[in-house]
């Protein structure tokens, strides 16, 4: 039997054949075609990266069998958020760099075992020589660039993100008047030594791009708004007020910002006029940029940019290098950029770790003597005395515009989540062992023997406390329904609606994976079956009352937005009260108690959400969230994740597990995104 190397395989058929022993896929490309349909049939590489590798074969038929393996596991890397292939650490470490899981690691003609057999300058000599390959000048599909291979469209991304970088850093723009009293005018009141709040303030007001990272709780929000009043003060005192937008990466980040804004300017001390300035509505960044159906190009760009003075940026840990790069071509060079995130959480979903890549020097500062010696005079506040790097201004130009906040108001210092977050992070297992196993008020911990735990199924109905786990929402929803035979347009229906959705809102179980028995797919069927096991909800499949949904794709039309959280209710219908109809109601999130009802049938894109992926959690907080960790380990497993789980509880956080060692292996691990940004 022959085997086509442009057709899928089926894995019996391979292991039927004993033709595999006879490939020779580092001398021949129709055998390492071969090769790669086998990983696409194993599940491991994309067809996508197959078709693509298939396709420059075609079109270069000189092309050598190592090139064709680079450029597939270059676009393999995409799929794992690496912006290129390195080759040099494909070789040194084949299963950490191309996230081999381990059932592929022994496998004959897996990675781990192919490029044993290729020497490296080789490989890279194969590179440099093929017509496929450019250095950039020329387009061609891979570019070489220091050691790393790209697709061409996303090294040219790198590359525009790293011109307008340094371009806007270098724009100099002019400091409000009498900064330092204006400063001292709006942080009279904080006891932080030294402020860094204050800090970041009089950084961001200096050149066209800055970045306020910083954990939760750190003040971001605060910072920004009183930079707002900073700058917008003396611009409408000169009658000439600035343009200042607002934007997130999705509708939920671009909704808690919201409200969170809208809360602390109410709050601010300052001159009614300018408050008036001081935008709060949040604009998601695909929205800002004008998306356009069916294509990757937006209506604002370079030929046509946005109307703004100032922008400000939440969340920036999700915007991936894509994106990034369109948005900086969009932007005036004079605008302001402030970015705001918090470097330490899980990167986009798509390529490219931006945010992380920028604040790589944020901890040590790496501040130069002009910055500190301009800062200290600003600012008032010392700097000399701490434990940062010294940096100057050409080596770390960056670094001269990026401030770390450092002081959480949200976890006290004593508080177990805060602890647990900061243990994680700097990779101490013991330690965050131990929190977990001490007894605390804010840390649980549960041991979990099978599936079908009887432990499970209770934490999942009663959580830790009273008004806790998933029983609650649903007590609520049955106990404060209005009766029926209350008029529709009866503020008391969107009251319990209200407190439905917020007593929803309470307690959250994230998991790591969307597969398996403790992914989000099994674990929503679990979950629904125990809680109309025990007469909580009607039914667990399909559309029932109860069933809470999130939109997973943004619908202008209906007003939602990826990420946005809703739950179906029953309500009368208007000329026959003991009729009901289901509809699914979602918060606009603006602070005000407005709701959005849509029938299910207009919901093209919504999934059960009583478990949700860590990665769709971000942007949102819980008062107790509950992380399940799976049975086995997956490359997505690391430290980013666990740290973002942990920082999504406010109040309470349980770690679920059933195998001891998959969380200690997590915090072990580190996601390195491979990418070529350095500043
Ligand atoms: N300088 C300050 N003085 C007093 N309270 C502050 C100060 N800075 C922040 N806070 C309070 O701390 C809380 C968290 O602040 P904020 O929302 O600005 O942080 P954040 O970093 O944006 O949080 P998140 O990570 O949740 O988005 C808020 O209640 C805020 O009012």
């Amino acid at each position: 039997m022959k085997l086509n190397p442009l057709l899928p395989i089926p894995l019996q058929q391979l292991e039927q054949t004993d033709q595999w022993l006879t490939l020779r896929p580092l001398n021949s490309n129709t055998d390492m075609l071969l090769v790669l349909q086998l990983w696409v049939s194993a599940g491991w590489l994309r067809p996508l990266d197959h078709a693509f590798t298939a396709f420059l074969a075609e079109q270069e038929p000189t092309v050598t069998p190592t090139v064709l393996l680079a450029a597939a596991l270059t676009s393999y890397q995409l799929s794992h958020g690496h912006v290129c292939l390195d080759l040099a650490l494909s070789i040194e470490q084949p299963a950490f760099t191309l996230s081999l899981t381990h059932q592929f690691q022994q496998q004959p003609w897996f990675p781990s075992q192919l490029l044993k057999q290729i020497k490296l300058h080789e490989w890279q000599l194969a590179i440099e020589d093929s017509r496929l390959v450019s250095t950039g000048e020329q387009q061609a599909p891979l570019v070489w660039h220091n050691g790393r291979l790209y697709l061409w469209r996303f090294w040219y991304y790198e590359k525009l993100l790293t011109i307008h970088i340094n371009q806007r850093l270098n724009t100099t723009l002019l400091p409000p008047k009498d900064l330092s009293a204006r400063l001292n005018k709006l942080f009279n009141n904080n006891n932080d030594k030294p402020d860094w709040q204050k800090i970041a303030c009089a950084i961001a007001t200096r050149t066209a791009f800055s970045i306020i990272t910083g954990g939760p709780g750190t003040g971001k929000t605060t910072t920004v708004i009183r930079l707002l009043a900073l700058l917008q003060t003396p611009a409408v005192e000169a009658g000439k007020p600035l343009n200042i937008q607002l934007a997130a990466p999705t509708g939920k980040a671009a909704a808690r910002l919201s409200e969170s804004i809208g809360m602390q300017v109410a709050s601010l001390k300052i001159d009614e006029q300018v408050r008036s300035y001081i935008p709060t509505s949040v604009s998601t960044l695909h929205r800002l940029l004008g998306s356009r159906p069916d294509t990757r190009h937006f209506q604002h760009n370079k030929t046509n940019p946005l109307a703004l003075d100032i922008l400000i940026i939440d969340e920036a840990s999700m915007i991936d290098l894509e994106l990034f790069a369109h948005l900086l071509e969009a932007l005036p060079t004079q605008a302001r950029l402030i970015l705001l995130g918090d470097k330490d959480q899980l990167a986009s979903v798509e390529a490219g770790a931006v945010l992380g890549d920028l604040c790589r020097n944020a901890e040590q500062g790496f501040y130069s003597p002009e910055t500190l010696k301009w800062l200290e005079t600003t600012t008032g506040e010392a700097l000399n005395s701490l434990p940062l790097k010294a940096g100057n201004n050409q080596q770390h130009p960056l670094a001269q515009q990026t401030v770390m906040l450092r002081h959480s108001r949200r976890f006290a210092s004593d508080s177990g989540i805060g602890q647990l977050a900061q243990q994680v992070n700097t990779g101490n297992i013991k330690q965050a062992r131990h929190l977990l196993e001490k007894t605390s008020n804010d840390l649980r911990h549960l041991m979990l023997n099978q599936p079908n735990d009887k432990a499970f199924e209770q934490f999942i109905l009663q959580g830790s406390q009273p008004h806790d786990g998933y029983h609650h929402y649903l007590t609520i929803l049955k106990k404060q329904r209005p009766n029926n035979t209350t008029p529709i347009y009866d503020p008391a229906w969107k009251q319990w609606a209200n407190q439905v959705l917020s007593a929803f809102n309470q307690f959250q179980v994230l998991a790591v994976l969307r597969e398996g028995i403790w992914g989000v797919s099994e674990l929503n069927k679990r979950i629904a079956y125990h809680l109309y096991h025990h007469g909580y909800i009607n039914h667990f499949d399909g559309w029932y009352e109860g069933r809470p949904v999130l939109i997973t794709h943004n619908d202008y039309a209906l007003g939602l937005m990826n990420g946005d959280v809703g739950i179906t209710l029953a309500f009368p219908i208007e000329n026959a009260p003991e009729q009901t109809v289901l509809k699914v109601v979602f918060p606009y999130n603006d602070g005000t108690q407005n709701l959005r009802e849509v029938l299910p049938s207009r919901l093209s894109s919504a999934e059960t959400v009583f478990a949700m992926t860590v990665h769709k959690s971000q942007g949102s907080e819980f008062s107790h969230t509950a992380l399940i960790l799976p049975d086995q380990l997956n490359p997505v497993l690391n430290r980013e994740l666990l740290y973002t789980a942990i920082t999504r509880a406010r109040h309470k956080f349980t770690l679920i597990e059933s195998q001891q060692r998959i969380l200690d292996e997590a915090i072990k691990r580190q996601t390195v995104r491979l990418s070529g940004l350095a500043f």
